[in-house]
């Protein structure tokens, strides 16, 4: 098997005399679903933070994309293609749905700026901008919005929006975070659609609750117990893991 895009390696965050992340090991392989789970209070949002570049780990390592990236700052994970959902760019509720797109798509192409001129070349032509904020709309159900203030949105749509400012700045790993939460069932099935149609176009690793879409949706499931992965592995694995039943499914 080739290297994995991102390797968390015996990560450990304490907050206090808690160890929030105690060991934790992941590995995410290229172009998969990954779906992290695990009970209430387990460690998912500590150890995404830490992914992400939000929070520093205490010990361990977390190599992506072959560069150890443990003390990177945030922005530059992101610049290196390691993006997180939600919380690198945010929904502006006034501006229409392409306007959002095409601001997605100009932090991302400015961030280039050191690494290529000729990006940043192309980033300068609005034109092309509207063109790429246009199919990045339709890429991900919202290509009728796409003149539409971002409030006026529902609550699905606007996560769509959401998973649409991450997927525009063409990641090679997206971090999500709850993308169900709140979700109505149809909202819902739009969203594992949505998420399945990403699949060959980036990698995905997403904390979700909703274990139906969980199981129809990822590749490898991490399951995560008191900051540690206790189990990880296909959808039929995870369901007939006897630790994972008792520390998990039985917690449901
Ligand atoms: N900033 C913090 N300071 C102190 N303790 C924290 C902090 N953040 C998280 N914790 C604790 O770390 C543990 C893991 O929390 P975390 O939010 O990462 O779990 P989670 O798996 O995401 O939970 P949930 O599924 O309920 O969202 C919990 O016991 C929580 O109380």
């Amino acid at each position: 098997m080739s290297a994995p895009l991102l390797h968390v390696d015996n990560l450990v965050k304490r907050f206090g005399g808690l160890a929030a992340t105690d060991h934790a090991t992941l590995q995410v392989q290229r172009g998969e679903i990954h779906a992290l789970i695990g009970p209430n209070g387990a460690g998912k949002t500590t150890l995404i933070h830490q992914i992400s570049g939000a929070l520093a780990p205490d010990e361990g390592r977390i190599v992506f994309d072959g560069a150890d990236l443990t003390h990177t700052a945030m922005h530059q994970r992101a610049h290196l293609g390691l993006v997180r959902s939600y919380q690198i760019t945010s929904v502006f509720t006034r501006l229409t749905v392409q306007d959002n797109l095409a601001l997605a798509i100009q932090a991302g192409n400015s961030q280039a700026v050191e690494t290529s001129f000729k990006f940043w070349r192309a980033a300068r032509s609005e034109h092309a901008r509207y063109a790429r904020a246009a199919e990045v709309a339709e890429r991900v159900g919202l290509q009728a919005q796409l003149m539409q203030s971002a409030g006026a949105l529902s609550h699905g749509e606007q996560r769509q929006l959401e998973v649409g400012l991450a997927l525009a700045t063409s990641p090679k790993l997206m971090l999500l975070d709850e993308p169900m939460a709140g979700m109505g069932p149809d909202e819902s099935e739009r969203m594992v659609q949505l998420l399945q149609s990403l699949r060959g176009d980036t990698t995905l690793l997403l904390v979700e609750h909703d274990m139906d879409a969980v199981f129809r949706l990822a590749d490898t499931i991490s399951v995560l117990v008191s900051g540690q992965v206790i189990a990880c592995g296909t959808a039929e694995k995870i369901k007939n893991d006897a630790a994972v039943k008792r520390a998990y499914l039985g917690d449901e």
